[in-house]
């Protein structure tokens, strides 16, 4: 029997809002719409919270099965960390712009910055000139019929390609694909993987002009902005977290979670709750009251149901397909939806004992190019976990977390551990001079680590705008849309809960958000 959310109860609350899933972009929603004075309740298949976000702890190893690090591009992400007072947590990796690439069996780093390029032996003389001389030798891409919509079908390679040519795409932007999404360059759309990226291109032509002078543009805006921010602290974090890069936290990157959950807190999250249904009445006053969300809990068969007057979806596109949706007693099937391709991946971390580590470089990781399968590699890359972060090691111990599987080897991806062991051990051979068994060894298999942006992802964000204009007070905030990464999903997150709030806000919660908003929320503008 469903449990009618009562007005009454609703006096001194905005509104209620379900949110499905307690990963980075569920929790900020929650966050954003419990500081603004809703009723929020998060429902989690798990029984923890973070999602994707998981690190673990065991006789002085941290270790993370998910995200190692994350970055601050979005203002939602600062906003974030200032109010949940994590700054002092923020770990930075150590010599992070040390990051290398597999070129004819051996290391190579990466240019760090434009003069670095001159010297690499990553690329050939020509590749470099090509690179400088973009400017003048970029091609457009021949126009097609219908161009607007085709060019969405323009894959990375094919984009990067017409700008530095074939091998820049073999030893840059291959390992980088692989390294940020598991993927290819052939296979995903720089329209949705790079939307920086294309809008250069649409505004500027070359990239090479398009990046410095919008990069001018930005430096400047960013100057301007900085001097309006009155507070001294807040000037001082807001130019020093542009500059420092990819981050973590004190603990690994569930510190961001815990702390995200904790003031989200209590009978607002409902853990080892499976949400399997979502039903609206869209009769009488539109987004009031009028999602019954069904739900299992602590692996009860029974069935319970809530009310609410919004849904916030954040589960993997897969999983959403798993819940019967109901509009006004029908059944509304989501079959529009185009198929998404993602990406499995063996997750590894290995501890050897320091002396049988004979060449360990410095730094980030180091990746392996798709081409350097030749010279006999099959793993996709390596992160210096010790060496990026030297307290999350026990004593002695060098420490490496190496990823397998990706588009390029999928069926790897699923093989038992001694398999994966055996290929971890003899690329770490050859890059670092891993000799002998590990210590110890942690290992993830994610079946669906990432959702691929494949050419024609169009037609999968279209479907999720349609399901959101049918099913007023329905939205997904996941990580299927607008980004791959931990900041991108706790910015989404955070624009839900704002579009939420906004709703509500017209559908006759006006008094009641008066008295919500009559404390000063100043650093929760954004989050
Ligand atoms: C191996 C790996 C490495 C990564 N490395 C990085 C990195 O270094 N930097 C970076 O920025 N990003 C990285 N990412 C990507 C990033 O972690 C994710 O994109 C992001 O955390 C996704 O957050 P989310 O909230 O959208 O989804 P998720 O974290 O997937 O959360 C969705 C939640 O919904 C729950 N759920 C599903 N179905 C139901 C249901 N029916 N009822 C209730 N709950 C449900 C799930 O249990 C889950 O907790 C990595 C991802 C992986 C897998
Ligand atoms: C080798 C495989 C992978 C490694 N990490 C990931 C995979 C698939 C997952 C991943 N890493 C990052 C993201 C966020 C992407 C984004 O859109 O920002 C994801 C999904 C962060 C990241 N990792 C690398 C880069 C260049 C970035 C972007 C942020 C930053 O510059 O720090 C490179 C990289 N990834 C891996 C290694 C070993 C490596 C470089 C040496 C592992």
């Amino acid at each position: 029997m469903a449990e009618t959310t009562d007005p009454k109860h609703r006096k001194h609350s905005l509104g209620s809002v379900a949110v499905v899933g307690a990963g980075a972009s569920g929790l900020a929603a929650a966050y954003r719409l419990k500081a603004a004075g809703v009723a929020v309740t998060v429902f989690e298949t798990q029984n923890a919270v973070g999602g994707k976000i998981q690190s673990f702890s065991q006789n002085g190893l941290i270790w993370e099965k998910g995200p190692n690090t994350m970055a601050e591009n979005d203002p939602e992400v600062s906003f974030l960390i200032d109010d949940l007072q994590l700054r002092e947590q923020q770990q930075f990796p150590v010599l992070q712009n040390k990051r290398y690439i597999v070129r004819n069996g051996r290391p190579e780093m990466l240019p760090s910055n434009p003069l670095a390029i001159l010297s690499t032996k990553l690329l050939s003389a020509q590749s470099k000139a090509r690179i400088f001389l973009e400017p003048f030798l970029w091609k457009r891409k021949p126009a097609q019929p219908n161009d607007s919509k085709s060019l969405r079908f323009c894959s990375v390679a094919n984009f990067l390609g017409r700008h530095f040519g074939h091998e820049v795409v073999d030893y840059l932007v291959d390992p980088f694909v692989a390294g940020t999404s598991g993927a290819d360059p052939d296979s995903i759309s720089v329209h949705h993987s790079f939307p920086d990226l294309w809008a250069l291109e649409e505004s500027y032509g070359s990239l090479i002009v398009g990046g410095i002078k919008s990069g001018i543009k930005k430096k400047k805006e960013a100057k301007q902005k900085d001097n309006k921010i009155q507070d001294e602290r807040m000037q001082l974090a807001a130019s020093s977290k542009r500059s420092r890069g990819s981050f973590s936290f004190r603990g690994g990157m569930q510190t961001l979670a815990k702390a995200l959950a904790e003031k989200v807190g209590g009978e607002s999250l409902q853990l080892n709750s499976v949400v399997i249904g979502l039903a609206s009445n869209q009769q009488g006053n539109p987004l009031r009251n009028n999602w019954t969300v069904s739900y299992l809990k602590g692996g009860s068969s029974k069935k319970e149901q809530k009310n609410f007057d919004a849904v916030i979806l954040t589960t993997p596109f897969h999983e959403m397909q798993q819940l019967g949706v109901m509009k006004d007693g029908q059944k509304y099937p989501l079959d529009y939806f185009p198929e998404v391709v993602y990406q499995p991946m063996s997750v590894l971390v290995m501890a050897f004992e320091t002396d049988r580590v004979k060449q360990a470089l410095e730094g980030f990781g180091i990746l392996v190019p798709r081409k350097e399968q030749a010279n006999g590699f099959q793993t996709l890359g390596t992160l210096f976990s010790s060496s990026m972060f030297p307290d999350r090691a026990p004593a002695g111990q060098v420490v490496f977390t190496t990823f397998i599987g990706g588009s390029r080897n999928r069926a790897l991806a699923a093989a038992p551990l001694e398999e994966l062991q055996e290929v971890a051990l003899k690329d770490l051979q050859r890059l670092v001079g891993v000799d002998g068994s590990p210590v110890s060894i942690k290992h993830l298999y994610w079946e669906r680590a990432f959702p691929q942006y494949s050419l024609g992802y169009s037609s999968f964000l279209d479907s999720l705008k349609k399901m959101e204009m049918e099913l007023p007070g329905l939205l997904y905030a996941g990580n299927h849309r607008g980004g791959l990464a931990v900041g991108k999903a706790l910015a989404a997150g955070c624009q839900a809960g704002d579009q939420v709030l906004s709703m509500l806000e017209a559908t006759g919660g006006d008094k009641i958000f008066t008295m919500a908003m009559a404390e000063p929320q100043a650093s929760l503008a954004f989050c």
